[in-house]
This record gives C-alpha cells, structure tokens and sequence, in this order.
C-alpha cells in the first residue's frame, strides 16, 4: 500500500510532516510520499523522503509564465506529480498534456477522478495510478472506504477494463489505520489523504496510525 499525503495549502510545516513521513517509512517499510507546495519542492524532497508535486502543466519549456514546468518539478527532486485534484480541476486534453509532460520528465502519475466513469476516462490516458475521491467526502470525517465503499469498488472495476496496469488509489477523508485497511480490502493499492495528516496536532502519530495495519 503507497501513503500519499497531500499538503495542498495547509499551514503546516511542511518540513515536519516530511520528516515524520520519511522516519515512518523507513521504520515501517510501507511505501510514503508528501505533496507539498510548489515552493517546498526542494527543501521537502531534501528530507530524503519521497516527494510528489501537486500539479505540473501541460506544457513543454518556453513563454508560458506562472506555469508549474514537469522538468522544474523533477528538478527540485520529486518523483511523481498529482493531475487534475479535485482542486485543480483540468480539461481533458490538459490532463492528457500533463501525463506527457510528467513522463518526458520522468516523473510518476496519479490522475485523480471524482467517480468511476471518469476513472476509466483517466485510465485510458495512460497515468501509473488513479484515485478515486467523492468531492463531497475530501476533507470530512467520514471515510470514503466506509461511507461509499461502492465508489472504489467500482473504481478498480473501471480502471480494470481499460488497462489492468493502472494502480487505483483511493482517497477522502481517510485518517486511520482502519480506514486503510478498508480501503485496501476494497481494492486499492494507495491511499491519497491530506487532513488527517496536515491538520494532525501530532503528523507523527498520525501516519504511525495510518501504517498500523500494514
Ligand atoms: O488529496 C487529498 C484528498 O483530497 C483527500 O483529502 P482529505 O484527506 O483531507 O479528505
């Protein structure tokens, strides 16, 4: 199972979080990443612990001022990108053009999706993972592994038959251990979660929670 926390702008110290995530997995052997800011890239990938950033654009180098560049993104050290979060929502042939540029970069890919129909959509695209996240549910208590665990079932099932290579990662609400567990009992190979870490008076104690099971 991959532990994916996104910082999105929360204000916590990103530097916390990742030092936390990269002791936890190390003790742990469960694979863990951070998302933080654009700005955080380098100093959190600096940590040693694996860093993903939240979006890269579709395009390639030249006059395209304010963009989030793939190759400045790898650069700064991170190993993968999110596309199209919930958050920052894409055009269909914006979330293919980033795919691309994520790949020229080398970087990996998770293309996020509000429901299974659009997971399949995302699939075809050719990303190394999708995840599967009701807006309804990001940033509440409740589970999506509990609360709509139809959502993920059906999810793998989409992602499935379009191409069976395609990880699916679930996410919303997640925050403990028994959350994870549930999710992957649906299917899931990752988890993509932010409040419960980011918001967590305790980062630490928080993603030992999330590994518990594992
Ligand atoms: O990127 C993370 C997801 O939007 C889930 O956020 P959440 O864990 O705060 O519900």
């Amino acid at each position: 199972m991959f532990i994916l926390v996104n910082l999105k702008a929360y204000p916590c110290d990103p530097i916390e979080v990742s030092t936390a995530a990269r002791d936890v997995a190390e003790e742990s052997g469960v694979r863990i990443a951070v998302s933080p800011q654009a700005a955080d890239l380098r100093r959190v990938a600096d940590t040693g612990v694996e860093t993903w950033a939240q979006h890269v654009d579709p395009n390639d180098y030249g006059s395209h001022t304010g963009s989030t560049l793939a190759e400045a993104v790898a650069e700064a050290g991170a190993a993968g990108t999110l596309i199209n979060h919930s958050e920052k929502r894409l055009k269909l042939a914006d979330v293919d053009g980033s795919v691309r540029a994520a790949e020229r970069a080398g970087l990996e890919t998770c293309v996020c999706a509000n429901n299974p129909a659009q997971v399949g959509a995302a699939a075809a695209l050719g990303p190394d993972s999708v995840a599967v996240e009701p807006p309804e549910l990001i940033g509440g208590d409740d589970s999506v592994a509990t609360a709509d665990p139809d959502i993920v079932r059906d999810a793998v099932e989409a992602a499935g038959e379009v191409d069976e290579s395609v990880e699916v990662f679930c996410g919303a609400g997640i925050s403990t251990g028994d959350d994870v567990d549930a999710a992957g009992d649906l299917g899931a190979t990752g988890i993509l979660l932010a409040s419960g870490v980011a918001k967590a008076d305790d980062p630490r104690a928080a993603l030992e929670d999330l590994v518990e099971p594992l």
